[in-house]
C-alpha cells in the first residue's frame, strides 16, 4: 500500500498530453492519444510491440516532434522549446532504460558521479561523494561503490541505472521495460525499488512495460495502447475487470510468453 505523501500536490497535472497524433509515412502510430500524469503518479503505459510506447515517452522527451497535438510536462509546451530550454527539461527527467548504458571503464561511483558533475558547477568533492553515497544506499548497493559494470548482475546493473538519474533529482522518471531480461525475484526487487523512488524523491513516473505483475506493483494507474490510442485507462482491477477481448487476449498473452 502505497503511503499519501504531505508534500505532494496530487491534484496537479506533471505530463499533460491531449489529441496526440504521429505518423511516420503511412504507419500511423499515435491517432489523438491523450493521457494525464499528476505529481506522485506511477502511471504504467501498457502494449504490445510496435505500439508506439516508446515513441510517445521520445515525444515527451523533445526527442521526437510530435505531427499534432498538445504535449506539456511540467508546464512547458515540449514542442515549442528552444535546445536549451529542452536540457534544462531533461535534467528534470529521469531516463531509465533497457540496457542501463553504464560505462565500463568507469567505477560505480564514478558512473553515479558523471552526470553530476557534468550538469553541476562548482561541486565540491565531499557534496558529490555525499550525493553518490546517498544514491547508492537508496537503491540498496552501497557495497558497490568501488565495483566495475562488469562485476554486478543484471538487475544491479539496473539499479545502478536507476541510482544515475535519481542523483539529478528528477521530478519525473521515465522506466522504459524496467523488468524486460530480469528473472522473477529480480523483477519483484525492481518493481519494488519503482515505488521506493516514487515514496522517497516523490517522483511522478512512466513506466513502460509488457510485464502486468511490473504493471499491477507499481501502476497507480494503468493505460493501454491499442492501434494508436488508449483504449482503456484506471486502475489494474479497471483496466482488467472487463469483457473486452482485445484486453483479454494481452492479459492471456502475457501468461503464455
Ligand atoms: N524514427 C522512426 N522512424 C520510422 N518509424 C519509426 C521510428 N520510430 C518508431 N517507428 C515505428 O513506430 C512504431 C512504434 O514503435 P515503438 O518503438 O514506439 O514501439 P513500442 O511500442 O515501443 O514497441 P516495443 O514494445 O517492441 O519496444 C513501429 O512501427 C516503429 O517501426
Amino acid at each position: 500500500m502505497k503511503t499519501a505523501k504531505p508534500n505532494i500536490n496530487y491534484d496537479e497535472i506533471v505530463i499533460d498530453i491531449k489529441g496526440l497524433y504521429k505518423s511516420f509515412g503511412s504507419n500511423h502510430v499515435l491517432q489523438g492519444v491523450d493521457l494525464q500524469v499528476h505529481q506522485g503518479e506511477n502511471v504504467v503505459v501498457l502494449g504490445r510491440s510496435g505500439t508506439g510506447k516508446s515513441v510517445l515517452i521520445k515525444i515527451i522527451s523533445g526527442l521526437l516532434y510530435p505531427d499534432q497535438g498538445k504535449v506539456n510536462v511540467l508546464g512547458q509546451e515540449v514542442p515549442d522549446l528552444d535546445e536549451y530550454a529542452l536540457r534544462d527539461l531533461r535534467r528534470q527527467i529521469g531516463f531509465s532504460f533497457q540496457n542501463s548504458a553504464l560505462y565500463d571503464s568507469m567505477t560505480v561511483g564514478e558512473n553515479l558521479a558523471f552526470p553530476l558533475k557534468r550538469n553541476t558547477r562548482h561541486l565540491s568533492s565531499s557534496k558529490l561523494r555525499k550525493s553518490v553515497e546517498a544514491v547508492l544506499e537508496a537503491v540498496g548497493l552501497s557495497q558497490t561503490l568501488h565495483q566495475l559494470p562488469s562485476e554486478l548482475s543484471g538487475g544491479q546493473r539496473k539499479r545502478i541505472g536507476i541510482a544515475r538519474t535519481l542523483i539529478m533529482q528528477p521530478k519525473i522518471m521515465l522506466y522504459d521495460e524496467p523488468t524486460a531480461g530480469l528473472d522473477p525475484i529480480t523483477s519483484t526487487d525492481i518493481n519494488n525499488l519503482i515505488n521506493e523512488v516514487q515514496q522517497r524523491y516523490s517522483t511522478s513516473a512512466i513506466i513502460i512495460t509488457h510485464d502486468l505483475t511490473c504493471a499491477k506493483t507499481t501502476g497507480d494507474k494503468i493505460a493501454m495502447l491499442l492501434n494508436g490510442n488508449f483504449v482503456k485507462q484506471g486502475s489494474f482491477q479497471d483496466v482488467f475487470n472487463t469483457e473486452d477481448p482485445v484486453i483479454h487476449s494481452f492479459y492471456d498473452y502475457n501468461f503464455i510468453q
